[in-house]
């Protein structure tokens, strides 16, 4: 399969229309030499265009997107003060609007399904704007049964990446076992998307709705995290699994009516973990485990566009908080920072591994070619642009002994056990001693933070008073100083008028003097020549 890396590709770049591409650095799809783990590889960013839909085809809607897939390249066209600018954007693959799903996932997704089956830990995620086909890439556009038990062609690849791994998993008749996992996360609450249905009587206020779980997303100690208590469903076939997706997705639109939520606003993973049998060559019996994320993100429209307002406003807030992190995220890593803020929100915690991590990454850019959206795609463009630069360190998951896999089953089942129990002599829940220890330790940090912020804000606060107390008696002396200055001023013009008055009269005293001294000459002169005659 073709490996990425290689150095980070320069930014795209701007020309004035001269009826040529301009081509932007490298197109990111060159291999990286085997061996070069130490160095990474570049996570992949896929670009899609979608079509005009039939309405904006309908209404003459201006195209300002064109595609090169063979030169893996987007160009977007823009007019500012009457010139032509055209932007071009290189991806590792650029998809056209009449790209079809199966070319999609044949040449970008399947290679990355191999992966996970070779032990790896993939994440494939969806990254754009409302409406320019997240769902459709992920999920797919009609219903994933076709008659003849083939795909439908409109499937996504959710279900594109499910059949091949059944496929491959029973044509090398390995030993496996499968688990899924579905969540959402809206507004910064996670909610199973698998877990069993409450039974909903009397019907409550939205607010206490038991449909909507929210659970909370712990650290496992090792840098990573868990959604504790999850729902892991157990599957045995690619029909199970688009079984398990309708629910969790009618799941997720009754939500969507209940609590008047957006889908566009919320986030989606579905998981795959599969343990697959090996024998070792001294037929030792090892298990290989690998694990596919599968994400659709929300909107990536900015809030003011999505029409947040008022009450609506927290919530926009905090996905764009998660979206804004995400795009953070990507920025420290791409520039090296120090400080990743991966803790910042739910989503950077739940894909660290994915961005800088151990997991092979995959991002599909969703655009659309419509002038309308322009704006939007040149945002989308220059994010995922910028993503291509990030460098994970995939790893093969270590294989376990087939004995290790049971001996942990084995305090799962117990552990479950005294959970079970706990509930059923109803005094409590079960934590585990060491969760319920991690808890207390966070929550005491927590606690400590709390005050921290508490104390910093109070000797702020006394700060700013004291601050306002100076100002204010700087104001009182500058307004005196003023007054004195003023007054002095006065004194100036009236000392300088009465000088200029006293150097007048000094003049005239001064020429009157000299007058009288040339007059009193002249009389002397005389009076001596009278004597001398
Ligand atoms: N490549 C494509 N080919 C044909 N139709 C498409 C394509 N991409 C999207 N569409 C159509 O465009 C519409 C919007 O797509 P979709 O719902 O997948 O957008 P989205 O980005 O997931 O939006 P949201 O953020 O609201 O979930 C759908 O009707 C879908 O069928």
């Amino acid at each position: 399969m073709e490996k990425r890396g290689g150095p980070p590709s320069p930014s795209p770049k701007s020309t004035e229309k001269s009826g040529k591409d301009s081509r932007s650095g490298d197109a990111n799809g060159a291999t990286t030499p085997k061996g070069d783990k130490e160095k990474g590889v570049n996570v992949q960013v896929i670009l899609r265009c979608r079509p005009l839909s039939d309405e904006e085809t309908k209404s003459n809607t201006p195209v300002v997107i064109s595609c090169n897939e063979r030169r893996r390249e987007v160009a977007a066209t823009q007019v500012i003060a009457n010139k032509q600018i055209d932007r071009t954007f290189a991806f590792d693959k650029v998809f056209g609007p009449s790209s079809k799903q199966k070319d999609l996932f044949e040449q970008s997704i399947s290679p990355i399904v191999h992966e996970v089956l070779e032990g790896y830990n993939c994440t494939i995620f969806a990254y754009g704007q409302t409406g320019t086909g997240k769902t459709y890439t992920m999920e797919g556009g009609g219903t994933r049964k076709a008659k003849s038990g083939e795909l439908p062609t409109d499937a996504g690849v959710i279900p594109r990446s499910v059949r091949q791994i059944f496929d491959i998993l029973e044509a090398q008749c390995a030993e496996y076992s499968m688990k899924v996992t579905f969540l959402e996360l809206y507004n910064e609450e996670i909610t199973d998307l698998l877990a069993p249905e409450e039974p909903r009587f009397p019907v409550l206020p939205v607010s206490e709705d038991k449909s909507k779980k929210p659970i909370a997303l712990m650290e496992d100690g090792k840098g990573g995290v868990f959604v504790r208590g999850l729902e892991e469903e157990v599957v045995y076939s690619a029909g199970e699994i688009y079984k398990i997706l309708d629910k969790g997705s009618a799941k997720r639109r009754t939500a969507e009516t209940l609590l008047n939520k957006q889908s566009s606003r919320s986030h989606s993973i579905f998981s795959i973990t599969i343990h697959i049998k090996e024998l070792t060559h001294e037929s030792e019996e090892m298990i290989k485990i690998g694990k596919l994320n599968l994400v659709d993100l929300a909107g990536s429209e900015n809030i003011s566009r999505s029409g947040a307002r008022d009450g609506r406003a927290r919530e926009a807030g905090e996905i764009n908080k998660s979206l804004l992190t995400l795009g953070r995220v990507i920025n420290a890593l791409v520039e090296h920072s120090g400080h990743v803020p991966y803790r910042d929100s739910k989503l950077t915690r739940l894909l660290r591994d994915s961005l800088g991590g151990k997991t092979k990454t995959c991002i599909i850019a969703t655009i659309s070619p419509s002038v309308y959206c322009l704006e939007e795609t040149l945002s989308t463009l220059d994010y995922a642009h910028r993503a291509k630069n990030i460098r994970n360190k995939p790893e093969v998951n270590q294989k376990m002994m087939k004995s290790a896999v049971i001996k942990d089953l084995y305090s799962e089942i117990d552990r479950l056990k005294q959970e079970v129990f706990a509930a059923r002599e109803k005094n409590g829940i079960y934590i585990p001693r060491e969760r319920y220890l991690q808890e207390e330790a966070e929550k005491k940090a927590m606690t400590e933070k709390i005050e921290k912020l508490g104390a910093d804000l109070e000797a702020r606060d006394k700060q700013l008073v004291e601050l306002k107390e100076l100002y204010d008696a700087q104001k009182l002396l500058s307004a005196e100083l003023g007054g004195k200055l003023e007054k002095t001023q006065k004194d100036l013009e009236g000392t300088r008028n009465a000088l200029h008055d006293l150097e007048q009269k000094y003049n005239e005293a001064q020429s009157t003097i000299k007058e009288k001294e040339y007059v009193i000459y002249n009389l002397q002169s005389s009076v001596t020549s009278r004597l001398c005659i």
